[in-house]
């Protein structure tokens, strides 16, 4: 890592002129004039730029470096009054320089922030000291002793732990960046301040400013241990001299340190490889910043410069610049193993030095801080005696023992030299093997933190990724439950579907069936409908002639009516107003009323009966003809006398008797409606008797099942036990066997016992339900007989007494309309006054009215309708007593059928046991008799 060169541009003093430093347009590169040096600076501030901007932008960076566990190093050069104290001191509080700046932002950052950046790595427990010196003239001067405290110059001194330091150089705890800053300006005041004949000691004088700090990072017990250099050079403007001159003007060590420093630096700048071999031991300076130029350190150089300087002051300057921006550190994190190996190399080389190192040819004087293998030999007899403030060297001669002996030295000291040399390859390739070490632990240490951070955000990432397949898989759980229940219900669905399609499928052939069916039965229907509208025409055309008929009857009914009402008003007239003849009126309203509800208006009854004033007209018609026959029949009487009485008593019986032959056909309809109840009731029976008849078949059946299935249980056992035993039936077995027959038996006679009881039960409860059924029938039939002579003794006709006993039975009559009934019981009521009014009329004697004009035709169909009608009822009860006497004689059949199928079992099953004894070869002491009278019963003889 090569060192960083910035420059600062100071602004011109008052007085000191105008800005003669040429900057170019980049302002990064100062010219020293037209052909003169010019170098790139990585920055150059201009004069305008404080103290604090160029820490912030240049140093602020190194402090974390440092802070990190580099070693940093911040090199102020420049020429002599171009502002070094001023950067790095300052000139007051608030114009501060460099170090009170670094000390503010070190305990900042310290005591602010407890880990380290970007690594994020615990900093803790820290110690920072403080150490200051100055080279002077070779002299170190420990700058923080306090002056009265005795000799305040120090000695070089190389440890391995250390390397090159100042041996007992005070080291200042430092707490906060106040006490820092205050011991630091302490520090500055002890710098030398001589005035020599070539200028201010502060000239010549090289002010180091040491930071120690210790730190521990992390888990690690031991700390990290770096150090932060400020170093204030002497001013470059001597190097503008040619350096023989300069020693022969001001003396070897005045410049020493100048010329050295720039000795070094040049060298390093030619060598940038690690095994570089450099002599850093030309003065104190160098040798105290052997790490600093060239080693483990980050080195940053801020070199000032004038606004007006000479032109080869300048150049000079700028090939410093040059060198220094060429030398190449090795900066590591100094961690315990980086001391740990820096001590081992210290170690070895401190030990080769001890062993090169010969006490014969020279002793350094105790006043000498001579630095460890710094001069070589030869040289040793340059160094003044006397150094203005500084230590004195002297020769010390072995002796003058003659030539021999310088002989014998001279060759040993040629095999020293030998010696030295290889030595001093050694030590070169073991600078190199540590310069590639600690290039290597650099590289390690950078690789180390790299991969550590890497490592941590690879952990991150693991993290982050782990976490995230978590999630995957959780989603990817999620979503194959999620999968797998939908897969079920859609394989549900898919069965329920294929149950579907197999239901429909069932469901279209089915209705493909049915749909024939259909098809079938609409043919069918359309055939029946062909044939139903046929009878439905046919029924139309009968059914209007019924209307027209029911038409025609109503008016023919009415007709009666008012034929009636003018025979009862002339009835009444001629009975001379008997009340139980009957209101012809009402009659007439009766009828009326009866006829508009069954043709539901279609017949006007109005048109055909008339009006009240037509009536009236008619009454008062009759009432003349009445009270003409009246006058007729006053006429009569005077003409024929007590014939006229005799005629009267007469009508008066004919009325009595006509009055006897209502009551009696009233009592006649009262006995045929109760015939009519017992032969319904007879039906009932009837099939009461069916369905007992069809339980008691049932119940035969049973039985000759169960029997069947015991006997073949009975034989199967006995079987079993026939062809279990040897043949040879012994007595045990034969009483067994015997035993068992036995309860067979028994239980078979007990069963068939009770079996016959029941049927015996059955059939006489038949036998007797038969009987009073014709009993019954018979007490019918002797009614109707006893009813119809009632009525011939009577006198009834044959027509009005209906039909005879052997077609009584009830049929159409009873869903006959009523308006047949009525008509019927209009006919009779009509024939029976018809009768009274013939008789009335044939014993009144010579009476023929207007009345038989025309009427005789109505008279005539009427009785010839009700003939019809008659026969027509006849027919009907004769079918139904015919259907009765058919069915008694099927059930009488089924009956005798059941009886002998009983009694068939009966014989059968008597076979079968007596069979069975005869193979058990059981005595036939008992067996079983049927009686003659198709009943069974078991004899024990
Ligand atoms: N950047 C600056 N701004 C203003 N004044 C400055 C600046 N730099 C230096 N000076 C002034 O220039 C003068 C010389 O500065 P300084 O003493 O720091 O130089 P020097 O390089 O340390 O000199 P020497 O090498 O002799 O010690 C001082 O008065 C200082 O205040």
């Amino acid at each position: 890592m090569n060192i960083e060169v910035i420059g600062r541009l100071r602004p011109p003093s008052p007085g000191e002129g105008k800005v003669e430093v040429e900057v170019d347009r980049e302002r990064k590169m100062v010219i020293a004039g037209p052909q003169g040096m010019h170098f790139n600076f990585q920055s150059l501030y201009p004069q305008s730029t404080s103290t604090y901007d160029i820490f912030r932008k240049s140093v602020e960076i190194l402090l974390d470096l440092y802070m990190a566990g580099f070693n940093i190093c911040l090199l102020i050069g420049g020429e002599s009054g171009s502002g070094k104290t001023y950067t790095m001191a300052g000139i007051s509080r608030n114009n501060t320089g460099m170090v009170p700046m670094i000390f503010d932002y070190l305990f900042a950052k310290l005591t602010g922030e407890q880990y380290m950046p970007e690594t994020k790595v615990s900093r803790h427990d820290y110690k920072v000291n403080l150490q200051m010196l100055e080279v002077y003239n070779e002299q170190i001067k420990d700058l923080l002793k306090p002056p009265r405290s005795g000799s305040n110059y120090l000695k070089l001194a190389h440890s391995p732990r250390k390397g090159v330091h100042a041996k007992d150089a005070t080291s200042l705890r430092i707490k906060d960046a106040s006490s820092g800053s205050s011991y630091f300006q302490q520090g500055l005041g002890r710098r030398t301040e001589t005035m020599t004949d070539f200028g201010p000691a502060e000239k010549h004088a090289t002010t180091l400013t040491y930071i120690d700090l210790e730190v521990k990072v992390g888990e690690n017990p031991k700390p990290n241990r770096s150090r932060f250099s400020i170093i204030e050079l002497p001013g470059v403007e001597k190097l503008a001299d040619n350096v023989e001159r300069i020693r022969l003007r001001e003396g070897p060590a005045l410049s020493q340190s100048l010329i050295a420093l720039n000795s070094v630096i040049t060298s390093l700048a030619s060598n940038p490889q690690p095994e570089r071999i450099i002599n850093y031991k030309q003065s104190v300076l160098t040798q105290l910043l052997q790490e600093e130029l060239g080693g483990n350190c980050k080195t940053q150089a801020i070199i000032c410069i004038k606004p007006r300087t000479a032109f080869d002051v300048s150049n000079t300057l700028l090939r410093f610049c040059l060198n220094l921006s060429q030398v190449t550190n090795f900066p590591v994190v100094n961690d315990s193993l980086a001391q740990n190996l820096m001590t081992n190399y210290r170690t070895k080389v401190v030990d080769m030095e001890q062993t090169r190192s010969s006490p014969i040819l020279m002793t350094t004087m105790p006043t000498s801080s001579m630095p460890l293998g710094s001069a070589t030999i030869p040289n040793v007899t340059t160094i003044p005696a006397s150094v203005p403030g500084g230590t004195n060297y002297r020769v010390v001669p072995l002796g003058n023992q003659g030539d021999d002996e310088i002989r014998a030295l001279q060759t040993e000291n040629l095999i020293l030299k030998d010696q030295n040399e290889r030595l001093q390859h050694r030590l070169e390739s073991l600078t190199g093997k540590f310069g590639n070490l600690s290039n290597t632990k650099t590289d390690l240490s950078q690789q180390l933190l790299a991969s550590e951070e890497e490592k941590l955000k690879v952990s991150q990432s693991l993290v982050e990724m782990q976490i995230e397949n978590n999630k995957i898989k959780e989603d990817a759980e999620a979503m194959k439950f999620e999968l797998t229940n939908k897969i079920i219900t859609l394989e549900n669905q898919l069965m329920e579907a294929e149950n579907e399609r197999d239901r429909h499928l069932k469901g279209a052939k089915g209705a493909k069936e049915r749909l024939a069916d259909m098809e079938k039965d609409r043919k069918d229907m359309a055939d029946e409908y062909v044939a139903l509208k046929a009878n439905y025409s046919a029924l139309t055309k009968e059914h209007h002639r019924e209307v027209s008929r029911n038409e025609e009857l109503a008016i023919e009914l009415l007709n009666l009516v008012n034929a009636k009402a003018a025979l009862m008003r002339q009835v009444r007239v001629l009975t001379n107003g008997d009340t139980t003849v009957g209101d012809p009126n009402a009659e007439i309203a009766r009828i009326k009323a009866l006829v508009a509800k069954n043709s539901n208006g279609r017949v006007r009854v109005d048109d055909i009966i008339g009006n009240q004033s037509d009536r009236d007209a008619a009454a008062d018609n009759l009432l003349s003809r009445n009270r003409f026959y009246e006058n007729e029949i006053s006429r009569l009487k005077k003409e024929r006398g007590g014939d006229t009485e005799r005629l009267e008593g007469r009508l008066t019986n004919l009325y009595k008797e006509l009055t006897q032959a209502r009551n009696l056909a009233r009592e006649r309809q009262q006995q045929v409606s109760e015939l009519n109840a017992k032969v319904i009731i007879l039906r009932g029976e009837n099939e009461q008797l069916q369905t007992q008849l069809n339980r008691m078949q049932h119940k035969a059946k049973d039985l000759g099942e169960d029997y069947r299935a015991r006997l073949v249980k009975y034989i199967e056992d006995i079987s079993e036990y026939v062809d279990k035993g040897s043949g040879v039936p012994n007595a045990a077995t034969e009483a067994r066997l015997r035993e068992y027959t036995n309860s067979m038996l028994k239980d078979i006679r007990r069963s068939h016992r009770e079996r016959e009881n029941q049927l015996s039960h059955a059939a006489q409860k038949f036998k007797d339900r038969v009987k009073h059924l014709l009993h019954k029938y018979e007490e019918v039939l002797v009614g109707y007989r006893n009813l119809r002579q009632l009525c011939e003794s009577r006198g009834v006709s044959e027509a009005e007494m209906g039909p005879d006993e052997h077609h009584m039975s009830l049929g159409d009559a009873e869903i006959q309309s009523a308006h047949l009934k009525e008509i019927a019981r209009l006919k009779a009521e009509m024939s029976n006054v018809r009768s009274d009014y013939e008789s009335t009329k044939i014993r009144s004697g010579g009476y023929s009215g207007d009345k038989d004009d025309g009427g005789g035709d109505t008279w005539g169909q009427l009785r010839k309708q009700m003939r019809e009608f008659t026969l027509n009822t006849q027919q009907g009860l004769e079918q139904e007593r015919a259907r009765l006497l058919s069915e008694n004689g099927v059930l009488r059949e089924q009956l005798r059928e059941s009886q002998d199928y009983i009694d068939n079992h009966l014989v059968r099953y008597k076979e079968e046991i007596l069979r069975l004894r005869r193979m058990c070869g059981i005595q036939e002491d008992s067996i079983l008799l049927t009686d003659t009278h198709n009943s069974a019963r078991i004899i024990r003889h």
